[in-house]
């Protein structure tokens, strides 16, 4: 038996998950096509709009929302990281170790391209942000992050898959201390070291 909480989203056949891959699609397909589509924008846009008019007519309150989106499941189903129901999610799959550790598998596509061919690093900062987090919550000892800090080895190719780890590396008070890497082909091409903070009280409380 495995007491550490769960963090892997759980996958589901159909559903919200279905609706928010075509969301992704559709971003990738916009990005990929750019200036080829000018012709037809105006029957894009209004198409686009009416899907999400038709979305927005069935959604409960933003403040409900809120609230439930943070539930300890429905959490992992739709954070921007790894969850199947947010289509800014790439989305990470997460696998959680045997030892506590959190690793994670992603191809990322044109979306996410800083320099040509390669990753923006703001969103290997977001993916590490995430499955440090994540590693924290499966130790048992979560908190916000306060800093974190990045090197940027080697460019972090786009179309290839990547391996993003995180580790929780010890627990000084409130203070949290964890590594983690993103690596492409068996080379870490961005480390990071996070501080996480837990608050004096919960937040929201
Ligand atoms: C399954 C679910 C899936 C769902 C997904 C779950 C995973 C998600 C993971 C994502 C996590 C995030 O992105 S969180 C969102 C981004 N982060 C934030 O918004 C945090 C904003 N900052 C804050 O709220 C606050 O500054 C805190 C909570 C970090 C700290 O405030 P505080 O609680 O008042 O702490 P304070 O008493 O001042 O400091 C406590 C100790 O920490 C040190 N300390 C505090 N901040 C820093 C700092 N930036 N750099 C160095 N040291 C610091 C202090 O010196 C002190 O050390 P000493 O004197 O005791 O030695």
């Amino acid at each position: 038996m495995n007491p550490s909480p769960a963090v892997t989203a759980p996958v589901q056949q159909g559903g919200v998950q279905d609706v928010a891959a075509a969301a992704r699609r559709v971003v990738d397909a916009i990005v990929r096509a750019g200036d080829a589509i000018a012709a037809q924008s105006g029957d894009l846009a209004t198409a686009l709009h009416g899907v999400a008019d038709r979305i927005d007519l069935a959604a409960p309150p933003l403040a409900e929302r809120m609230t439930t989106m943070w539930l300890p499941v429905d959490s992992r189903l739709h954070n921007p990281v790894n969850g199947l129901e947010n289509p800014l999610a790439p989305p990470l799959e997460i696998t959680e170790g045997a030892d506590g550790d959190v690793a994670g598998s992603v191809t990322l596509g044109l979306p996410y391209q800083g320099p040509p061919g390669h990753v923006h690093g703001g969103i290997s900062a977001l993916l590490l942000d995430h499955v440090l987090g994540l590693a924290n919550i499966r130790a048992g000892n979560s908190g916000m992050t306060a800093r974190l800090a990045l090197t940027y080895h080697r460019p972090l190719p786009l179309f290839e898959e990547l391996s993003v780890t995180g580790r929780q590396a010890s627990v000084d008070g409130r203070k949290i201390h964890a590594t983690g890497t993103i690596s492409a082909d068996g080379h870490v091409a961005v480390s990071a070291e996070g501080l996480f903070v837990r608050p004096r009280a919960e937040p929201g409380r």
